[in-house]
């Protein structure tokens, strides 16, 4: 049977349907996140994101991300005391990024410096739990005082070390801004990475479950995903927004902004997605996290704005199902926490390393390498012909 097209459905040579980006195409099964986005509903492991959000801390979601359960006071103390003590990164991964250039995104640091880490703990042990805790511990630990690095290395300042008196999110501030943070603000930081940490099979997990696939190490995994979050039509959108609310610059040009960005088919960043038909519950509390902050440290001009073009887009976009992601207010968060603009999309690595781990380690328990079929749409039957005797497309 040969390819056949019916409309904007075509079949490859066994019958199977092509469907672009593999919309509710399933590719896997998993336990670890469940999304109802027709209701707007988001659990990690059977919890709710909004209990989880409230009341847990991003090193326990993590472990239960990973591992399945909640785990018990005394695996939670000695997950939080790993993952400090593996803080610090090799003075030759300090050297390496000395070497990046300044104006380089730290979103191609990051990938570059997660994916050198295989270079001194690449054991492709894969089977071994220990080498699986270790890895998971290491990669935790280490990003975001590589994403804190490179912050400072591009300045030409040496990075701060580590504090092993702070907290997780705390002394990833504090490797950020050179101060200690203010607890509301370690908390907040603490929730967005809670809230981050995992979205089922998103184009980055997808991405690290096809890596894992092929049983390479957990570095390499990792580095393939961070390539794939950084782009705009994902976790990269985050700083976009920010760009464009400065475009729009006031609440009374918000629709206006609107009319024309859907008259020339262009993307309104953080609004949209695969999943939901509502506005992203995740959405939902980080605009609840935004404004304790402003409530506290003093608001944000940019946040009228973003809540009239949200207002706005209601009547635009919301008949079509488009409503605010998860990008649409972190970076308002993010900014009045002092995290640079360029620094947004490492921040939502740091979080989602949670989840790349857990869909790593259960692709691993049930692996078959990914490798979908393609429908072949080039010429047939070419002959090779001497480079003197062809002639160019174009007549040259
Ligand atoms: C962490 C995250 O990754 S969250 C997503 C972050 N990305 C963004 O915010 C970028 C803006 N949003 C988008 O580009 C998209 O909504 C995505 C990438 C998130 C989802 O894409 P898809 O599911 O493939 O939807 P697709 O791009 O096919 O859009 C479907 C329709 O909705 C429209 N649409 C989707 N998103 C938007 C948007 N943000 N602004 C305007 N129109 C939109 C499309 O133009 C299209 O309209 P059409 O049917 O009339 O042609
Ligand atoms: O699920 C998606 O496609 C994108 C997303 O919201 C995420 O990765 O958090």
């Amino acid at each position: 049977m040969g390819q056949e097209q019916v409309g904007e459905i075509r079949h490859d040579r066994s019958g199977i349907s092509f469907r672009p980006g593999l919309e509710g195409v399933p590719v896997t099964q998993s336990a670890i996140c469940d999304i109802d986005g027709m209701q707007g509903r988001l659990a990690y492991r059977g919890y709710p994101i909004a209990e989880l959000s409230a009341h847990s801390s991003f090193l326990e979601t993590t472990y239960l991300l990973i591992w399945g359960d909640l785990p018990s006071p005394q695996q939670l103390r000695d997950f939080e005391a790993e993952v400090q003590m593996h803080r610090r990164v090799s003075f030759r991964v300090r050297d390496m990024m000395k070497c990046f250039p300044a104006s380089g995104h730290p979103m191609d640091a990051l990938q570059s410096s997660a994916a050198s880490l295989g270079l001194f703990y690449s054991r492709r042990a894969i089977d071994d739990p220990k080498y699986v805790y270790n890895a998971v511990v290491r990669l935790i630990a280490k990003i975001p005082t590589m994403v804190a690095a490179f912050k400072l290395i591009r300045k030409g300042q040496d990075p701060i070390q580590p504090r092993d008196d702070l907290a997780y999110s705390a002394n990833f501030l504090y490797m950020l801004t050179e101060r200690e943070p203010d607890p509301l603000a370690a908390r907040v930081l603490d929730r967005c990475l809670i809230l981050h940490a995992e979205h089922s099979l998103n184009a980055s997990t997808f991405s690290a479950r096809v890596t894992a696939s092929t049983l390479t190490d957990p570095y390499a995994v990792v580095a393939s995903a961070v390539g794939t979050l950084a782009g705009p039509l994902h976790g990269g959108a985050n700083e976009d927004v920010l760009a464009m609310l400065e475009e729009i610059g006031s609440p009374e040009h918000a629709g206006d902004y609107l009319d024309e960005a859907i008259a020339s088919k262009r993307k309104v960043m953080g609004f949209g997605h695969r999943e939901y038909r509502v506005k992203d519950p995740r959405a939902v509390i980080l605009q609840g996290l935004a404004e304790e902050l402003f409530a506290r440290f003093g608001t944000d001009e940019m946040y009228d704005v973003a809540k009239a073009l949200e207002a706005a887009a209601a009547t635009r976009l919301g008949p079509k199902g488009i409503y605010p992601n998860v990008d649409f207010y972190s970076g308002l968060v993010y900014r009045k926490l002092g995290i640079p603009r360029d620094l947004f999309t490492p921040v939502f690595a740091i979080s989602r390393v949670a989840g790349w781990l857990a869909h790593w380690r259960e692709q691993l328990g049930a692996n078959r390498i990914f490798r979908p079929s393609q429908i072949y749409t080039g010429a047939q039957n070419r002959t090779w012909i001497p480079s003197d005797e062809r002639v160019s497309s174009t007549g040259a």
